[in-house]
């Protein structure tokens, strides 16, 4: 349903030129429900901006819903629907005037887009808001009026861009549980992105992780996961070097990662590596504050897979308009 070959996106600012996307290759299945996840500024948005034909890529190929994404960019819009961050509509347009519009939008005649409308109305549970302006939404009512928004034209792959992001925890469920559903009762392909590895493990047959304008890790979530099993280890003491230095030699270690104040690094077991541990600072008289040991979080995900920590995160370049 989309196959991506090099495709590459290059920002030229008054200060710098940003690589933002630098040579992705991907291929979705029909059907398939794929999470792009990955820090702020690794090239999501501007990957999605590609694949729906609102930012026209540097370099590479791509075909989604069977037409070429350069050469006929018209079709591919009409198979697919786009979910932008912000969502689309206007914030004085009430939820049922809006759904019209996109419908009519879309040439569906004046009794296609009715009853079109009326389905998504009842599958989004947005009938009792019907005549209600869009400003006056809460988040999560906002975004399933988003997500019927973008279906309306029943798109063959539908593109979402952070879903969930800035709602709290029972709207997320609800989004993601509109997202199976669509999935399971009309085999639409989804294609979302996230900064949550939570969601790309609840709603996600396969997961692609991307840093800096290219993919580092794919695999289902799954087996993600098992790519950081065990335990992480946090130890701190006035010596980090040392500590860091100790930590690396502990039989089954990986991942030693030094941070202000602390040394992680991932093991096993922790309970069989502590008492090593402690042997080999105190045969090295090397001293220890605090000692932890907890199963991987979702910043440790993105520590052995993009090698920093989620934390630490912070935009690379200004945006230009
Ligand atoms: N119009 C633009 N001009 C210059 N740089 C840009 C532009 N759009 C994006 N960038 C830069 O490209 C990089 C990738 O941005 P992008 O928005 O694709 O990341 P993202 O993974 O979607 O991040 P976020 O999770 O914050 O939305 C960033 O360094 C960003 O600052």
């Amino acid at each position: 349903m989309i196959h991506v070959r090099g495709l590459a996106r290059r920002f030229q600012t008054r200060r710098a030129t940003v690589d933002a996307v630098r040579g992705v290759d991907l291929d979705v299945a029909a059907g398939e429900i794929v999470g792009f996840l990955g820090p702020n500024g690794a090239g999501k948005t501007t990957t999605l901006r590609m694949l729906t034909t609102l930012l026209e890529p540097s370099a590479g190929s791509a075909e989604v819903a069977g037409h070429d994404l350069r050469r006929e960019p018209a079709a591919v819009r009409r198979r697919i629907g786009y979910v932008a961050q912000g969502g689309g509509c206007s914030p004085q347009g009430r939820v049922r005037e809006e759904l019209v519009l996109q419908a009519r939008l879309h040439r569906l005649d004046r009794d296609r887009a009715r009853r079109r409308v009326d389905e998504l109305m009842d599958r989004f549970a947005l009938g009792d808001l019907a005549d209600r302006t869009t400003a006056t939404l809460s988040g999560g009512q906002r975004r399933r009026l988003d997500l019927a928004i973008g279906l309306v034209h029943d798109p063959a792959v539908l593109f979402l861009d952070e879903p969930t992001a800035a709602l709290d925890p029972q709207s997320r469920a609800h989004v993601w549980d509109h997202v199976r559903a669509l999935n399971a009762d009309h085999h639409a392909t989804v294609f979302l992105t996230t900064h949550y590895l939570d969601e790309a493990d609840a709603l996600c047959d396969r997961v692609l992780v991307i840093d800096h304008g290219r993919i580092v890790a794919a695999g289902t979530p799954a087996e993600l996961k098992r790519q950081v099993s065990g335990d992480v280890v946090e130890v701190a003491g006035p010596r980090l070097a040392a500590l860091a230095e100790i930590a690396g030699r502990l039989r089954g270690a990986r991942d030693v990662a030094t941070t202000a104040d602390s040394v992680r690094f991932r093991v096993p077991r922790g309970d069989t590596a502590l008492p090593e541990l402690m042997r080999a600072l105190d045969q090295a008289s090397v001293p220890l504050t605090s000692v932890q040991v907890h199963h991987p979080t979702l910043d440790d995900v993105f520590l052995a897979v993009t090698g920093r920590s989620l934390r630490d995160d912070a935009p690379e370049a200004t945006r230009a308009a």
